[in-house]
């Protein structure tokens, strides 16, 4: 689940994206990267690490420029490393690079068209290339020398003909100014925002409204599903709707997991939503079992605090942080591997056994993926004395993969997936698990903005909202991304038997 930051300034902008990517960092931990435009050419930094480790403070002197734009990679197609690391970059025509939030579906089918009929090259196996590709494609077909606002809109109406999937993206084009466009079913998110300085109005574009606050940047709305915003380098803003159906459906899974809670996506306030989840779980709790006897409920942190305390409060029980998080370690699910996410739990998390002692406790987490946390979270509390381990989770079973930018490639390593809730309890060592029902989880993110259309669930019912996602396709997608396979070519890699790309950790 990528983040996105782009900004078209009266200075400088990449001290300002750089402090944008911090604070989207808990969308992709494994790469960063910046692009400018200045005097007519492009200024990179990009490599794997955290947003901190990327850039040093010869880099930011070197990124020049009042435009630019800024990406951190969770990867979810194609391999890793460096030359993976966003934005991308073509020469033609301008001058382009993108940075791309989400996951193309008809990937292959476009790679097969850039050679076949596009007559251009593909460099990776990344699907953010394809895009920028077809976007780059499209552009060229309008023939401009000096391309417009119209041209511009052409090409991204172009995007959505050939892409299917989900994709927030960032254009920059040298000379001209950045373009954020959106999937037409709104599946990713991205938001507008201005600040105004003594020398004019500035313009932003992020995947969150957080990176906005953070800047001094006001949320002026989101991009609307299939719309275009092009701000031209003299700091212009132009919108134009470019798909034909466009339908807001976006992906429910970052009001359960990815978006910060502070944030503001498509009019609904993700700290909200995950307290009115929270609420809907005391409710279940208290029509399943009146006489629960629970003493203490407990978050598993981070994400799932919200939604505890609310939980809590709706019980009218008390609400203690039983687990102590390390606060130097990043994210567990969004990490590559499943055995640094293993070990990460236990790195990440320890009990405060008073907490626990001859308690009936309620562990509440905002999701159980693979199960990796709360099998081990589970035992952490028994060991700490715990009389009865009860689980919720402010979400139902995730049974089915995500296609859409977040990397659970293989149903195979879900834990719900082919399990009735029952046998997930069994599976994870809880004396009682309670799942949060689909449409209470709908109801809470529908209560923030009744005009959405709809949330992407497909997650937890296998409803693609493209409608282009078959059992073939799931398969292949299993096929190149399952825990295995990323391990034999994280091994490969390691071994030096990776294609190394244009773009070496080195370079400087
Ligand atoms: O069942 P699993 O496969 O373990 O996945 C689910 C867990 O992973 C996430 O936590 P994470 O540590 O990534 O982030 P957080 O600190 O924001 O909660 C999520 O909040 C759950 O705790
Ligand atoms: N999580 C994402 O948005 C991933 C973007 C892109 N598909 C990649 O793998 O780099
Ligand atoms: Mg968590």
């Amino acid at each position: 689940m990528c983040g996105l930051a782009g900004i078209v300034g009266k200075r400088d902008v990449a001290p300002d994206i750089y402090d944008a990517l911090t604070v989207l960092q808990h969308r992709g931990q494994d790469a960063a990267g910046i692009m400018t435009s200045y005097q007519g050419r492009f200024t990179q930094r990009k490599s794997e690490g955290l947003v901190r480790d990327v850039f040093r403070q010869h880099h930011m002197q070197r990124l020049r420029g009042a435009v630019g734009i800024g990406h951190v990679r969770y990867p979810t197609a194609g391999s890793s490393g460096p030359a993976l690391a966003q934005p991308f970059y073509v020469n033609s025509p301008y001058g382009i690079a993108l940075a791309h939030n989400g996951n193309l579906t008809n990937s292959a089918k476009l790679t097969h068209e850039m050679f076949q009929s596009d007559l251009r090259h593909l460099n990776t196996d990344s699907d953010s290339e394809v895009l920028l590709n077809v976007f780059a494609h499209e552009l060229q077909v309008q023939r401009q020398l000096f391309p417009s606002a119209e041209d511009i809109f052409a090409a991204v109406a172009g995007v959505h003909r050939r892409c299917v999937g989900g994709y927030a993206a960032i254009a920059l084009i040298v000379n001209y100014g950045i373009v954020g466009f959106r999937d037409p079913w709104g599946i990713r998110p991205l938001v507008l925002g201005q600040r105004e300085t003594s020398e004019g109005t500035e313009y932003m574009l992020a995947s969150e409204s957080v990176a906005l606050d953070v800047l001094g940047f006001e949320l002026i709305d989101d991009v609307a599903p299939g719309e275009a915003v092009y701000i031209s380098e003299k700091g212009e803003l132009f919108r134009r709707q470019c798909a034909a159906k466009p339908k807001l459906l976006p992906c429910i899974f970052e009001h359960v997991y990815f978006a910060r809670p502070d944030s503001m996506m498509d009019g609904i306030s993700v700290y909200k939503t995950r307290m009115r989840q929270g609420e809907a779980l005391a409710k279940k709790v208290m029509a399943l079992r009146p006489d629960h006897e629970i003493d203490v409920v407990i978050p598993i942190p981070d994400t799932s605090r919200i939604a505890a305390q609310a939980m809590a409060h709706e019980l009218g029980i008390k609400f203690r942080e039983g687990f102590m998080k390390n606060r130097y370690i990043g994210r567990t699910f969004i990490m590559p591997g499943q055995n640094e996410r293993k070990k990460s739990v236990r790195q990440k998390l320890n009990p405060v056994p008073l907490e626990f002692e001859g308690k009936t406790v309620m562990l509440v987490d905002d999701s159980i993926v693979r199960g990796t946390t709360c099998r081990q979270i589970i035992q952490m509390a028994r060991d700490a004395g715990a009389k009865k381990v009860y689980f919720a989770s402010a979400c139902p079973p995730v049974r089915y993969p995500n296609v859409y930018g977040i990397d659970m490639p293989s149903a195979e390593e879900l834990i719900a997936n082919n399990r009735t809730e029952e046998e997930v309890c069994e599976a994870i060592g809880a004396d009682w698990l309670v799942f949060q029902n689909l449409d209470d989880l709908v109801k809470c993110s529908m209560e923030g903005n009744p005009q959405v259309d709809g949330f992407d669930c497909s997650v937890f019912n296998k409803d693609y909202v493209t409608g282009d996602v078959d059992d073939a396709y799931l398969l292949s997608v299993h096929n190149a991304r399952n825990d295995a396979a990323q391990e034999e070519r994280r091994a490969a890699e390691a071994a030096g038997r990776s294609v190394i790309g244009i773009h070496n950790d080195d370079q400087s």
